[in-house]
């Protein structure tokens, strides 16, 4: 095989109460990428589609993960990326991760697999860094590996695949405003108090519990964000509004996706996801901010061939 299509998929990093450490995927968004081999060595990106980002390999995270995949495995040939970018970047639903995650799994495939899941995100972990300034895998993890996912070490990597209850919708809004994942992580505190820490890892544990046990009840009391929401929340227009509409309609919790501006909720059964989707469209209907919103399964397998 010379060439692969590929649907490298949008994720939810955070899922509320696991900054940097939970995620999930999605089904219904992402980018679509085709790596090719080539006689001539090296990584190139040859084109690029839907949004204005950089072809230098070493300025595209796409390319940067590629980079340093192909650098350490040496391989005999070169590789072109093409990147269909559906995901915009800035959006909080893992569009630079979608790139990273994307090249390495495709060159992957074409190689004949000689890396696990782990050693993917590990490679793809250097391209998000490139977007973040700093190497998390919380949205990598769950587009390599499907389902959600915990990061339970970040190096060395250590990646743990959580079950995914199969009632579970998710419902997005996604006003269109750029949020840099790199300036949502600069306006956060370096501490924390204890009684938030502990807050927020009893939820941490209890998520993972419900996710185990399909405990819905417990994912609705598990869903809540002490230690982020309140510093990110003031840059996401009418953040508190979406939420409170989105609980009024059913939804068992409503945090910020990523870094933002993105939100989330989580439901049980998508007739709930749908109504949830019709509430919260209403709040920036009312207001000239621009705006999509999407509902989805959980996306258990990760990012696949075309
Ligand atoms: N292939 C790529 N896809 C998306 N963003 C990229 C890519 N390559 C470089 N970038 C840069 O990464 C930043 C977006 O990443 P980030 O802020 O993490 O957004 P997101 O939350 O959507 O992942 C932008 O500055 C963008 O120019
Ligand atoms: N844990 C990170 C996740 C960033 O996700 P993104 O989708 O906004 O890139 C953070 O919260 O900073």
């Amino acid at each position: 095989m010379n060439e692969i299509k590929i649907f490298s998929p949008a994720t939810v990093a955070n899922v509320a109460c696991g900054f940097d450490v939970l995620g999930f995927c999605i089904d219904t968004i992402g980018d679509e990428m085709v790596i090719r081999k080539t006689e001539e060595k090296g990584i190139k990106i040859t084109k690029i589609e839907g949004y204005d980002l950089p072809f230098e390999a070493e300025k595209n995270v796409a390319g940067v993960s590629a980079l340093a995949m192909y650098n350490d495995l040496q391989p005999n040939c070169g590789f072109e990326i093409e990147i269909y970018k559906k995901i915009k970047p800035g959006s909080g639903i893992g569009s630079s991760s979608a790139s990273a995650a994307g090249s390495v799994y495709g060159m992957n495939e074409l190689l004949g697999r000689p890396l696990d899941k782990t050693k993917l995100t590990y490679f793809a972990m250097k391209g998000e860094a490139l977007a973040s300034q700093c190497e998390h895998a919380d949205n990598l993890a769950p587009a390599i590996f499907g389902g959600f996912t915990l990061v339970k070490s970040a190096s060395p990597l250590q990646i743990l695949e959580l079950p995914t209850p199969s009632d579970l919708f998710v419902t997005l809004i996604h006003p269109q405003i750029e949020i840099k994942t790199s300036e949502s992580r600069a306006i956060l505190p370096k501490e924390i108090p204890l009684s938030n820490a502990i807050a927020q890892w009893a939820n941490v544990g209890s998520l993972v519990h419900a996710l185990h046990t399909s405990d819905y009840n417990l994912i609705k009391e598990a869903l809540h964000d002490v230690v982020i929401e309140p510093y990110r929340k003031q840059l996401i227009p009418h953040f508190d509004d979406v939420k409170n509409a989105a609980l009024k309609a059913g939804a068992l919790g409503c945090a910020i996706s990523g870094s933002g501006p993105s939100i989330f909720m989580l439901s049980k059964s998508e007739d709930t996801a749908r109504n949830v989707e019709k509430a919260i469209r209403k709040i920036y209907s009312n207001t000239d901010i621009v705006f999509e919103t999407y509902v989805s399964k959980i996306n258990v397998e990760g990012i696949r061939a075309l």
